[in-house]
């Protein structure tokens, strides 16, 4: 059997076979203008990019997904085995190609394209080879969908979102790094671990850069409302700070611990993204840590820096950034992480 160019097959003779099973009603009115046609692009089809890319397809968040990668046969390979779940699946177009043409009208563009870490690896040592890749990838997006909001995931993902948003010339609203949502998801599952609760239930927040020198925000965890540590300290319940320290430290190095067992992270990032495309292209205005411009915020002023603050997502990208209440210590650690992704940043000429 033939297969056209449209999708529907031609059997023998050239009879359209969809002609014969479909009776169409004829006269219906048109789809209404105001349904939109939601567009998701995802470049890199690697471990990163297929569990971005099978979430959003579960989780019914798009009309249609592009895949890009540099690797045609991988590229066509994944492509045919996540459109062969098309009979369990919301329906969903799902097209792939090495030409970046494919993703026109993109509503949002996933960059996961690049180097990961070996094992012991750091996440800024992947710069050099990210921001050659950058380069090629960035202004193609930009050409084919010149309003996308782009959402950057290779690592290192804060310098790498400062890099696409220098190479899209994009307004920074529309340049998103997934930043610590992941590194927050992992601490709140460790003080849910260690309380014994639920965590959904638990509202806390890692800033700062996605990496070593990430910032947690002990001071504002609460705990279906409860601020914890004030309620701790009401309580005169003491607590060690090296325990607080200790879930820190667990966070950092959690990255680090599953790539030296399996080689590589994937569900989380992958549900974290997910997370992110909801909050924006179904404009639910929620709260969360993502690598935003940030200077000019919490005292920020060294220079154009991207790295996590808990910002408002909606379909226009960024809408603005929560203002939280920082210790001295908090502030200062932030400040610090700033300066090592700036000083980092210096080298790049951009
Ligand atoms: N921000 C975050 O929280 C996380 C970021 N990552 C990062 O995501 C990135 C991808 O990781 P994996 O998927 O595990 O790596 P991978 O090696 O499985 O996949 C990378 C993909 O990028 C493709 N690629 C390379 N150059 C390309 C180009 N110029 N154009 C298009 N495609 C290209 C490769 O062909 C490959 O399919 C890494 O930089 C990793 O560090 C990973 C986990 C979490
Ligand atoms: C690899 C990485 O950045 C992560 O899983 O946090």
């Amino acid at each position: 059997m033939q297969k056209s160019s449209s999708s529907s097959y031609l059997g023998p003779g050239g009879l359209d076979l969809t002609q014969t099973f479909f009776k169409p009603i004829l006269n219906t009115a048109p789809p209404s203008p105001t349904k939109r046609h939601t567009k998701i692009s995802v470049i890199g089809v690697g471990n990163v990019g297929m569990a971005i890319a099978q979430t959003i397809l579960t989780q019914d968040l798009a009309d249609e997904i592009a895949l890009v990668d540099a690797k045609a046969d991988k590229l066509r390979g994944e492509m045919l085995d996540l459109q062969h779940a098309a009979a369990f699946l919301p329906r969903t177009k799902i097209i792939a190609s090495v030409d970046y043409s494919v993703t026109v009208g993109s509503d949002l563009c996933i960059i996961t394209a690049g180097a990961r870490q070996l094992p012991g690896e750091s996440r800024l040592n992947l710069l050099q080879r990210n921001v050659a890749l950058f380069t090629s990838i960035v202004p193609p997006l930009a050409k084919y969908s010149p309003d996308t909001i782009l959402m950057i995931v290779s690592n290192p993902v804060d310098i790498l979102t400062y890099v696409a948003w220098k190479l899209s010339r994009f307004p920074s609203n529309r340049v998103i790094g997934s930043g610590t949502n992941l590194d927050s998801s992992r601490f709140r599952f460790l003080i849910a671990d260690h309380l014994d609760v639920n965590a959904q239930d638990v509202q806390a927040y890692i800033v700062g850069e996605h990496g070593d020198s990430s910032v947690a925000l002990w001071s504002s965890i609460s705990v279906g409302g409860v601020p914890v540590l004030s309620f701790l300290e009401k309580q005169q319940i003491s607590y060690e700070k090296e325990t607080l320290e200790n879930i820190h430290k667990d966070v950092v190095n959690g990255a680090y611990e599953v790539i030296s067992l399996k080689g590589y992270t994937s569900w989380a990032i992958g549900y974290s993204v997910a997370n992110l495309a909801r909050s924006i292209l179904r404009d639910q205005r929620k709260i969360h840590p993502v690598s935003v411009l940030a200077k000019g915020f919490y005292g920020i002023d060294g220079g154009d820096v991207f790295f996590s603050l808990p910002a408002q997502l909606g379909r226009s990208g960024i809408l603005g950034v929560t203002n939280i209440h920082l210790t001295d210590e908090e502030a200062q650690r932030l400040k610090d992480s700033a300066k090592t992704l700036i000083e980092m940043q210096s080298q790049l000429g951009l």
